[in-house]
């Protein structure tokens, strides 16, 4: 993919959760040649030419040295993804960006395929929702900036799940056989691996243990 033709969208990346059962830091685990979070910028980099929001838990914001990046911090600590994202669609919309990809950072297999396929199918919706592996994915998914708004005040009337703000907007669900008739994203993720997040130093360990040398 050229420089020319990536997405004039944003990307968010969720990194303030607590990451008990992996018993430490998600964000900081080693993936090839830096951490876990350095690696999923590095891909978001290449997937859209927006700004990179990076979306660290209350009081607690992540340094990271990349000419893109744009640190927020939640407003208050521990409601979980959906503040996360939030805050997120709230900075990139404050960069005048109208659209995000938002992520977890707990996804080693993300790849810019994915990401382009999933904000090409956005259309005129306001989420680009996919379902794989038998589960919505509200941390691989496109959103509209302006949900940001909306989200919060939700998160204000006490919703807590990213599924509150998607009865509330307009989406559009995405199957593998959606996403996989982009030829791209065929082309490189058949598995839809993309969406394959480590939340446990097994899981962790099994794909470090499948991943080719660098
Ligand atoms: N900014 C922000 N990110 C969050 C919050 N809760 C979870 N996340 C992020 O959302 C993604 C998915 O989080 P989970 O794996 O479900 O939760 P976690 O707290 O990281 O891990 P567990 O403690 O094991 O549940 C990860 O990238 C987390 O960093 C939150 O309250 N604020």
């Amino acid at each position: 993919m050229s420089q020319t033709t990536l997405p004039a969208a944003a990307a968010v990346v969720l990194a303030g959760g607590r990451s008990r059962r992996m018993g430490t830091d998600k964000a900081l685990l080693r993936w090839g040649d830096g951490s876990l979070l350095e690696h999923v910028l590095g891909v978001l980099g290449t997937a859209v030419c927006g700004p990179l929001v990076v979306v660290g838990a209350a009081g607690s914001p992540r340094a990271v040295d990349h000419p893109r990046v744009i640190p927020v911090t939640d407003d208050a600590p521990g409601l979980g993804p959906l503040q996360g994202i939030a805050t997120g669609l709230r900075a990139a919309a404050a960069q005048d960006s109208a659209v995000a990809f938002v992520c977890s950072v707990d996804l080693p297999l993300l790849h810019p395929a994915y990401v382009g396929a999933v904000l090409a199918a956005l259309g005129d919706a306001e989420v680009a929702l996919p379902v794989l592996h038998g589960h919505r994915q509200p941390l691989a998914a496109a959103y509209r900036t302006a949900l940001g708004e909306r989200a919060t005040a939700l998160l204000d009337a006490g919703a807590r799940r990213p599924g509150d703000l998607f009865a509330a907007s307009t989406v559009r669900e995405l199957s593998a056989v959606d996403l996989l008739a982009d030829p791209a994203l065929r082309a490189v993720d058949p598995a839809l691996d993309a969406v394959r997040d480590v939340d446990t130093p097994e899981e962790y360990a099994a794909l470090v243990r499948g991943r080719p040398e660098s």
